[in-house]
Formats: structure tokens, C-alpha cells, sequence
């Protein structure tokens, strides 16, 4: 049995690519792990899984980088997001929001499941198509699902794994909080280093 390893972009796994001397690509395959580079967003990560994804995997790892609604976090600290939520999928009523379970069409929050002892903080994720970027949606959100995290891929990942029956986990470091864009603030350099650092001992010691 492999590992997958799942992330949106290239450049979050520069070092693990590096580290593991792995051919560029998208979708690499080596002894011990497969590689899957998805693209951004959770339709491109759906559509990815949907066509890699299979039984021979036991465990998925999602590696990325993140916002944090929560401004103790500092900015490089990595997290095992352990719950995830589809954020806007639903309907809106009014000021008030409806979810699609609360419409009756299923799930919108999903769950990490894994043997594997995470020395990591615990966090909980919510997954958006739009980067939030306005001091009112981020007191809608806060209010609504408290979030710590945001991703724009983490419960699509999720629902693939439950799909399947495959343990899967989060792992994602803070590059940024939400806030009203300003990627000056963003400390994407250190976010991904940390990653990597954390993502290359823990598959290499896998295997
Ligand atoms: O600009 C760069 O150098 C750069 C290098 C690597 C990755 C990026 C990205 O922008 C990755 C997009 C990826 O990041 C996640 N993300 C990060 N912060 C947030 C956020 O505040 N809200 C939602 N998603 C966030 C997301 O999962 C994207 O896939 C840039």
C-alpha cells in the first residue's frame, strides 16, 4: 500500500520535490508515495483525486499553505487541520445561511482519519472558492463556523477520502491571515519551507 500525496501547487512542495530528487510533474510516481499536483481550488482538486485516486493508496496527505482567522497563530506555524467544511455551499436566506444539509442534500463538513500520531496543533479548516478578503465576511464566517484555518482545497480532499473509504490528513501551514488582501503580509517563503521541512521527515519516515 502507498501514500498519496496531495498538494495544489508545485511551488508548496519545492523542497519535498527537491528532498526526494522527484521528476517534475504533475502526477509523480516513486517506490514508497505517489505525487499528485491538483491546481487551485476544490473542483480541480475533486476532478484530480477523481481520476488518481484509488485503493491502492491507505493514506492521503493533503500539504498546503493557508490563511488563519486567528492572529496568535504566527505566521510559518504548521497545522493538522482535522475538520473541514465546505464553507459556501448552501443557500442563502436573507442575512441567515442555509447549508445543504439544512437543505436537505448532504454533508458539507468533513473529517481527517488516520492512525498516525500528529505531533502537530489541531485546527479547523473551512474551504472556500473565494479568498475571503472583507472585514464582513470574515465576521460572517467567524460568527458562523469559527473557523482557524482557510483553504481553497482541504474538505474537497476529505470528500474524496470518504468517498473511498482512504484515511487521509491536512497538513497546512499559516502563510497569511484573513484579512482585506495585502500579500505584502503574506509570508509565503517561510510558510512553504516549514511545510516541507515538516512534510519530508514525516513521509520519509514513513518509508
Ligand atoms: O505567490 C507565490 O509565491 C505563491 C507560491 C506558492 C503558492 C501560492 C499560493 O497562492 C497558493 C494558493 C493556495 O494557498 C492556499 N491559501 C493560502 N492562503 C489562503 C487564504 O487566506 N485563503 C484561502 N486559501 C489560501 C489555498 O489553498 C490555495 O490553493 C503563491
Amino acid at each position: 500500500m502507498k501514500t498519496l500525496v496531495v498538494a495544489a501547487t508545485k511551488a508548496e512542495l519545492s523542497f519535498f520535490y527537491q528532498h526526494f530528487n522527484l521528476p517534475e510533474g504533475d502526477f509523480v510516481e516513486s517506490k514508497n508515495f505517489d505525487l499528485l499536483i491538483t491546481g487551485v481550488g476544490m473542483v480541480a482538486t475533486a476532478f484530480a483525486l477523481g481520476r488518481h485516486l484509488s485503493h491502492k493508496y491507505n493514506l492521503v496527505v493533503n500539504f498546503g499553505i493557508a490563511g488563519s482567522f486567528d492572529r496568535n497563530i504566527a505566521l510559518g506555524t504548521v497545522l493538522n487541520i482535522t475538520e473541514d467544511t465546505f464553507a459556501e455551499l448552501g443557500a442563502e436566506n436573507g442575512d441567515d445561511f442555509l447549508t445543504i444539509t439544512d437543505l436537505g442534500f448532504g454533508d458539507n463538513h468533513y473529517t481527517a482519519r488516520s492512525q498516525h500520531k500528529i505531533d502537530l496543533p489541531l485546527a479547523k479548516g473551512i474551504t472556500m472558492n473565494c479568498v475571503t478578503g472583507s472585514e464582513k465576511s470574515i465576521k460572517n464566517l467567524v460568527k458562523r463556523l469559527n473557523p482557524t484555518t482557510e483553504s481553497m482545497e482541504g474538505a474537497a480532499v476529505f470528500y474524496a477520502c470518504k468517498q473511498f473509504h482512504i484515511d487521509c490528513l491536512q497538513i497546512r501551514s499559516v502563510s497569511n491571515y484573513v484579512e482585506p488582501r495585502n500579500k505584502d503580509n503574506w509570508k509565503i517563503g517561510l510558510s512553504i519551507k516549514n511545510l516541507n521541512d515538516w512534510a519530508i521527515a514525516f513521509i520519509g519516515e514513513m518509508n
